[in-house]
């Protein structure tokens, strides 16, 4: 299990490359055939890669241990999102929901007998699955991108036209903590979240996808007064501090899946930074 603690900006602000990469960046999250979690203890999200090739997987003994429960979803929430390949066939408490590749499912707290499989050996999809802890036990429902209600962002003078597509947020299904998403780039746009904006209240985490082995996102992050930057490659997730900036440029276009939890789910609740602020 991939434990990462969460830190305070004045040790953050001491690491070097490797040092802001082994706390903030995640980096082999997918392998064809497994799932694998990496467990952030801001807000205690849970981040899981889910590839699911020939025999369909299953929570791991390792993963409930590392909640302290029986069953990994007891006292947890889940929401899965296909990034693309072929159709995945989620089981939860026995029946069974095809997620198409950019479709989502969300899975309430104490669901059980949750399996993920390859709707076709062929073309298997590939998974990302984020968790939040939850109190209560919202229905296990399926989002399609159509449902994601697609919003049109930025201008292509300042290099981020982009699309978000909200899957998980409260003014579509109820959840406990969990709220995710997509950010689609046009061709030529390449700066994500910017200006860049603060939510305290929330942490978030990215996960970069969508980009040929040598395309890159630099990835800002940081207090405001104090960026730092991590190289960021296809599939490799930033764990997102509630004290960072969390914005980025790509060497071309990319997307990406963020996802928060913490205090509210409300989407337009940011505090944006001045740009004069920057450093
Ligand atoms: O709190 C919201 C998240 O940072 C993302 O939704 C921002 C984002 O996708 C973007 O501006 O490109
Ligand atoms: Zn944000």
């Amino acid at each position: 299990m991939d434990i990462r603690q969460a830190i305070h900006f004045e040790q953050a602000e001491t690491l070097d490359t490797e040092g802001l990469r082994r706390h903030f960046l995640i980096e082999d999250l997918f392998v064809a055939g497994e799932m694998r979690a990496a467990y952030s203890h801001y807000d205690r999200l849970v981040l899981l890669g889910i590839r699911p090739e020939g025999t369909p997987l299953a929570f791991s003994a390792a993963l409930a241990k590392s909640a302290g429960v029986a069953d990994f979803l007891e006292r947890r929430e889940l929401a899965v999102v296909n990034l693309g390949g072929g159709a995945a066939r989620i089981s939860v408490d026995a029946l069974d929901h095809v997620i198409a590749p950019f479709e989502a499912l969300y899975i309430g707290k104490g669901a059980k007998g949750v399996a993920f499989a390859a709707v076709d050996e062929a073309s298997p999809p590939k998974l990302y699955g984020v968790s939040a802890p939850a109190h209560a036990s919202h229905p296990t429902r399926k989002i399609t991108q159509d449902e994601a209600s697609p919003q049109a962002l930025g201008t292509s003078e300042a290099a981020n036209k982009r699309t978000i597509y909200k899957y998980v947020h409260d003014g579509l299904l109820p959840t406990c903590q969990l709220m995710l998403g997509i950010t689609r780039f046009e061709p030529g746009s390449v700066w994500n979240t910017m200006p860049a904006h603060l939510h305290d209240r929330r942490m978030e985490a990215y996960l970069y996808f969508d980009m040929p082995e040598d395309r890159m996102v630099v990835h800002l992050m940081g207090r405001p007064e104090a960026t730092r930057h991590l190289i960021v490659r296809n599939e490799q997730v930033v764990i997102s501090p509630p004290w960072s900036i969390h914005s980025g440029s790509g060497t071309g276009s990319y997307a990406f899946v963020w996802a928060m939890a913490g205090d509210n789910q409300s989407f337009a609740d940011m505090d944006f930074v001045p740009m004069g602020t920057l450093r």
